[in-house]
């Protein structure tokens, strides 16, 4: 898929792994709609990527994508402005165990939401031309995580629905590709909050041991995140695929084992 002219949905689009995907865009000449809770982050980022990319290219929208209704409207607002939709990243995802309600609410339940709007505007099966979803979750769901067991079933959860849907997506030929994304450690805001008892709850005393796995394991860059985030947007034959990124291995996919009777 060429970017130049393709309209793209990011949630969580104002910083870390969320922006640096929506400056890539950017670049490659698309126009971003940045989707976030955070209105002061999201007011200066739209500030800068304007003195970068040009005011015309991207929009700001306010959205907590909890909320069902606001995040229905956030994706017409995105096709009233831009005309069109071609790409959805469900990226907003947040870390927190003694809240945890919420972060299945975010990280999972949110993605299947954005999923399903982002169907009905770029599925065949709405009359619409087709696109891509790239679904956020992380290494996480593939390693030994004691200390966040909800944010990992999250995570195991996007897997699962992302690669179910994207199997119906080619059987029923909406004509949209669903992949996913995930990411070891990422240099980003997100980190903080090994710090925090409110994001950590009972398992705050493990916070040492969660900071020796970053130091074992190392702590990517947005921008290489970003530019897998592009392979999955761009290479037409990935539908279903998994990538994961890691300090050892770099951009990669993970390989699922062909079912036997
Ligand atoms: N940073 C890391 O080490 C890794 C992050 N991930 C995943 O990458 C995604 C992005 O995370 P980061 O950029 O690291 O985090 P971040 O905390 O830097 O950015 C997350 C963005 O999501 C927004 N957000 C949070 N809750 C929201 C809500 N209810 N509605 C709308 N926006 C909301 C925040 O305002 C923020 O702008 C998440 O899904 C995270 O789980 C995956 C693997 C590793
Ligand atoms: C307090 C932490 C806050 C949030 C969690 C974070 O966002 C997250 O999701 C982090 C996940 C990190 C996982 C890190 C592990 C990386 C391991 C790899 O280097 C292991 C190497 C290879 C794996 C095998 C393979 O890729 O095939």
């Amino acid at each position: 898929m060429a970017l130049r002219g393709r309209v793209a949905l990011v949630t969580g689009g104002v910083q870390g792994i969320g922006r640096a995907a929506a400056e890539s865009l950017l670049e490659k000449h698309a126009k971003v709609a940045l989707v976030d809770l955070n209105q002061s982050v999201g007011e200066e980022c739209k500030k800068e990527l304007d003195e970068q990319y040009g005011q015309d290219n991207s929009i700001f929208l306010q959205c907590d994508v909890t909320d069902g209704g606001k995040l229905q409207e956030a994706f017409k607002s995105t096709v009233e402005h831009f005309g069109r939709l071609d790409i959805v990243i469900n990226n907003a995802g947040i870390n927190n165990e003694k809240n945890w309600e919420k972060t299945i609410e975010v990280n999972l339940t949110s993605v299947i939401k954005g999923t399903y709007l982002a169907l009905e505007h770029m599925s065949k099966e709405y009359g619409k031309e087709g696109g891509v979803i790239i679904n956020v979750s992380s290494m996480a769901a593939f390693l030994h995580s004691p200390y966040q067991p909800v944010y990992t079933a999250t995570k195991h959860g996007v897997i699962g629905f992302s690669r179910a849907l994207a199997d119906a997506s080619e059987h029923c030929n909406y004509g949209v590709r669903i992949n996913v994304l995930c990411p070891a450690f990422v240099d980003t805001q997100l980190l903080l909050s090994v710090d925090c008892e409110e994001t950590m709850g009972k398992f705050i005393k493990y916070k040492d041991d969660l900071k020796q796995k970053m130091d074992k394991y190392g702590v990517l860059k947005p921008s290489l995140i970003a530019e897998g985030m592009m392979r999955l947007v761009t290479d037409e034959s990935l539908n279903g695929a998994v990538m994961k990124i890691t300090c050892s291995k770099g951009i990669h996919f993970h390989v699922y084992e062909p079912l036997s009777a």
